[in-house]
């Protein structure tokens, strides 16, 4: 990938108090939507405030499409539109005011297409955002974001409250203008629905650090459970890919890698009986919690 990725961190740490993120090394590809993963406090909003230059990472560097907060702040930031969780000191505006304030800030503005965001969302457009529900109040949020059509959107918990009309709204804009921007999407989430509905990569953090992208089709076809018959099963720190055996009611394993499990046992004169696909709840808290090997 070039300099140009629309989010560059190298060398990325920040800490706060006795809590340390990072070292990270990651760079995203245009037009995909990766799901940041985590458990509570593991740093998601804390990763996304740096990228805003919200926070100042301790040490490292942050580049929007090769741009550096260094080089000043107002080109960097009107690449990115971010949806913090929550959206705070905009209480006494409306959403058109919310508009009209950061509108001129972006290339890519256009008020009409923001007023039918906000009727696709059924969030009044007149009413203070103080006043608005806190479902409708993400939706004014997402509704100014994704209005100023910039190249990368950072989303903490973006369906946090919406409703399922909402949500499907969502899906569907993100949809339809994978089609006609290249538009790089961020976003945390605690819902495995989300992460089934919006993520092509998947990037886990876990004490500090940052693991992946992993690609979720890829995660999903590769993690298994198998079903084996045999007189003499293999130990499963020997079993290619595999990272859990049980005996019980029937002798199975899980693998991350069914395609290297499943050739390895052939060979070891094992049968796999049986599969099926990790359930992605299952699939996701083994990626959080870790599996040997
Ligand atoms: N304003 C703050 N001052 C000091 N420490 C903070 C502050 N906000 C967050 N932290 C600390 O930074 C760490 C990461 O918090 P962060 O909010 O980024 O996590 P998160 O993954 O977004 O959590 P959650 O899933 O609960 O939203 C935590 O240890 C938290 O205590």
């Amino acid at each position: 990938m070039t300099s140009k990725a629309p989010l560059r961190l190298e060398r990325f740490v920040k800490r706060t108090g006795d809590f340390t993120l990072g070292p990270i090394d990651l760079a995203l590809e245009p037009g995909l939507v990766y799901v940041l993963v985590g458990a509570n406090g593991s740093g998601k909003s804390t990763l996304l405030k740096c990228v805003m230059n919200l926070m100042k990472p301790t040490s490292g560097s942050v580049r929007l499409f090769g741009l550096s907060y260094d080089e000043g702040e107002s080109p960097v930031k009107r690449q990115a539109a971010y949806v913090p969780e929550p959206l705070e000191g905009c209480e006494s505006f409306t959403l058109e005011e919310m508009g009209e304030l950061i509108g001129g800030w972006y290339d890519g503005w256009d008020r009409r297409d923001f007023l039918g965001r906000a009727g696709a969302f059924r969030v009044a457009t007149n009413k203070k955002y103080g006043k608005l529900s806190q479902g409708d109040r993400k939706k004014a949020a997402l509704t100014l974001a994704l209005g100023t059509r910039a190249p990368l959107l950072l989303l903490d918990e973006p369906t946090n409250g919406l409703d399922i009309t909402s949500r499907n709204r969502l899906k569907q804009m993100l949809a339809a203008e994978a089609e006609t921007i290249e538009r790089t999407v961020l976003m945390t989430t605690h819902s495995v629905e989300d992460i089934r509905q919006f993520a092509d990569c998947i990037l886990l953090l876990k004490d500090g650090r940052l693991e992946g992208p992993y690609e979720k089709d890829e995660l999903f076809r590769s993690w298994k459970r198998l079903w084996l018959s045999g007189d003499s099963i293999p130990a499963v720190s020997d079993i290619p890919g595999a990272v859990e055996y049980d005996d019980a009611p029937y002798p199975q394993l899980v693998t991350r890698d069914a395609a290297a499990t499943t050739a390895y046992l052939a060979s070891a004169g094992v049968a796999v009986t049986g599969e099926q696909p990790l359930a992605a709840d299952e699939l996701l808290e083994k990626l959080l919690n870790g599996v040997p090997g």
